[in-house]
């Protein structure tokens, strides 16, 4: 069942077409990342489905309200994650919890929601003295204790460091578990790989893809990348033409070959045919790096005037 219909979506601030023509529903129960470059436009929809902004055209519903006419009973169904600098300084983390569950009829219970997020410790501490993870924590606690249906986290790992970061997809999981479906705001693949059920791919105000990591992975060509050094200088176009290769380049000596598992075979084998020796060989599994590469660049070239 879907919970947020996005349906023609446009926005523009000026010149600059911020959402351009976009539609996407999120299920009930996922984690649905939206994933693209700075100035993609992730904010911009997220802010039009919270009702913060006023989209100029299309229409969106959560849970079937119209963000913007029943914004009240939005607040009690949806959280968003605040951005960092916030709150003012001295406010201390259990006073920001309690004051933010005062604005909702059927919250968390403060405590027990820092706790569970790790910040039991730091319930008398000031927002000021707190470190960035820990500031990411409790901007997350302050979406949830409103124990919202939807909750939309909006870069919520920028900053920290790798273990920190890792904490808080573990928390995300959690919110999941507990039947919260989660809109993630991201420009890390790694994180939306991990944490997303589907993935839109945005590029200037537009969806250029929408699927699940591993899907968006397999349309590149389905994936597989092979570096290999050869013996003497060989015409590139000769291992593009064939069938499986979906692009060659030189990277620092390497031949990097793209395309299908069905591409090591058949360059191997006219690599014998010509008599050109392959002296180093490695295979590389495609990621989602390379897919998101893929799509951003391809809706670049068919926009160039943009
Ligand atoms: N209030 C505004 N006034 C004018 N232009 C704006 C405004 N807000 C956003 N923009 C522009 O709209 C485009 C989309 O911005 P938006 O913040 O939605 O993108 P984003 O994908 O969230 O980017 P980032 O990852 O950098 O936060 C950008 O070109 C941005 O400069």
């Amino acid at each position: 069942m879907a919970v947020i219909e996005i349906d023609g979506v446009r926005k523009r601030y000026g010149a600059t077409v911020a959402a351009d023509d976009v539609s996407l529903t999120v299920e009930r129960g996922e984690i649905f990342g939206l994933l693209g470059p700075n100035g993609a436009g992730k904010t911009t929809l997220v802010e039009c489905v919270s009702g913060l902004r006023k989209p100029d055209a299309g229409r969106i519903r959560v849970f079937g309200l119209d963000p913007r006419r029943d914004r009240a009973r939005l607040r009690q169904v949806l959280g968003v994650q605040l951005q960092q600098g916030y709150l003012p300084e001295a406010l201390r983390v259990g006073e920001a919890v309690t004051l933010y569950r005062s604005f909702y009829r059927d919250g968390a219970d403060p405590r027990r929601l820092v706790a569970d997020l790790g910040l039991g410790e730091q319930w008398d501490s000031p927002f000021g003295k707190l470190s960035g993870g820990q500031a990411q924590r409790l901007s997350i606690a302050l979406a949830l204790v409103g124990r919202p249906r939807i909750a939309v986290l909006d870069e919520l790992s920028t900053g920290l460091d790798p273990h920190g970061r890792r904490n808080i997809w573990e928390i995300v999981e959690r919110i999941r578990d507990t039947g919260v479906t989660v809109v993630l705001v991201s420009h890390l693949l790694e994180e939306v790989h991990r944490l997303c059920d589907r993935v839109a791919v945005l590029d200037r105000g537009r969806v250029v893809a929408l699927d699940t990591p591993d899907a968006l992975v397999a349309s590149e060509g389905g994936g597989q990348r092979i570096r290999l050094r050869v013996s003497e200088p060989l015409d590139l176009a000769v291992l593009e033409a064939l069938p499986g290769v979906t692009g060659v380049r030189e990277d620092d000596g390497e031949l990097v070959v793209s395309g299908t598992r069905e591409a090591l075979p058949v360059v191997t084998a006219e690599l014998v045919r010509r008599s050109v020796t392959i002296t180093a060989l490695r295979l590389e599994e495609a990621t989602l790096d390379d897919a998101y590469l893929a799509i951003t660049g391809r809706a670049t070239e068919e926009n160039p005037h943009d």
